[in-house]
């Protein structure tokens, strides 16, 4: 059975058509790339998917949950989110250890009683993904990197069976980013992991763990296939409306916009 199914789902807020007519199947362990530019609807696009958004019209289920016939809550404590929107929703003043516990509740305080384990698992998570060096720090007093990492560990307290991460990179500096790539790659190596839904404007992070690349724009699917079959100067410079090369070094696509 594929994990997410969408058939001609449409997403409008405000009188404004944000998603049109997306059609998008998922298979478990096929880790996909969302490309597009700013304001084509990817954030959108996940955001129905975790539950946040909710279509206007078509069908869409996820994880073997449809919507507006199943129960919801059981599947967000499904999905692990990494993310700027979820960055937000902490006070400044939380530690560490404790702001990870809180993905196991998916809530961004901790309301329910906690013990010394819980806390010990959380920081058994950070250490897994190398953040022990965050262990005990107050989260308004770290790096955006180092905030990266704790979303990260906190997205993994509850095993998730969907691992979205929107714009996890941004903020890394080139040896943080590739050490988020390389825990990635560790994650897709898990017996039963997530499987990943990954947003970036960077295809040089497209490793050979993503299996498909999906194309979004104006809130349409322009194209979607494998990273060969789409990252190409021909498919991208009509899909971007401007001429763009493509280089691939040591196996990473690099994207730049032709010099006239
Ligand atoms: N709740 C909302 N109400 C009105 N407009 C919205 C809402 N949410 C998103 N939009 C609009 O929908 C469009 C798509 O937004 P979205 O955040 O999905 O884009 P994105 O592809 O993730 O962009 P970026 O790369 O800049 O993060 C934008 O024009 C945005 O302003």
């Amino acid at each position: 059975m594929s994990i997410i199914e969408m058939t001609n789902v449409h997403f409008v807020r405000n009188q404004q058509v944000i998603l049109k007519n997306i059609n998008w199947t998922v298979e478990k362990n096929e880790h996909w790339v969302i490309l597009g530019l700013n304001g084509s609807g990817k954030s959108s696009l996940l955001k129905l998917i975790m539950a946040e958004n909710w279509k206007t019209n078509g069908e869409l289920t996820v994880l073997g949950t449809r919507f507006g016939v199943d129960r919801i809550p059981e599947l967000r404590a499904k999905i692990g989110i990494v993310g700027s929107f979820i960055a937000e929703r902490f006070r400044p003043d939380i530690v560490a250890e404790n702001l990870v516990l809180t993905g196991r509740y998916n809530a961004s305080m901790l309301y329910r009683a906690f013990s010394d384990t819980d806390l010990d698992e959380a920081r058994g998570l950070m250490r897994q993904i190398g953040a022990d060096q965050l262990i005990g720090r107050i989260y308004g007093t770290l790096s955006q990197g180092e905030k990266q990492l704790l979303l990260i560990a906190r997205s993994l307290m509850i095993n998730p069976e969907i691992l979205i991460l929107d714009e996890a990179t941004s903020g890394l500096d080139l040896f943080a980013k590739e050490r988020l790539l390389e825990k990635l790659h560790n994650i897709t190596q898990l017996e039963n992991g997530p499987t990943l839904l990954y947003i970036t404007h960077h295809p040089d992070e497209i490793t050979s763990d993503f299996k498909k690349v999906l194309l979004l724009r104006d809130g349409q699917v322009f194209n979607h296939g494998t990273p060969p079959e789409i990252l190409t100067e021909e498919i991208l410079s009509d899909f971007y409306q401007m001429p763009v090369s493509v280089n691939i070094i040591n196996d990473a696509y690099f994207v730049l916009p032709k010099k006239s």
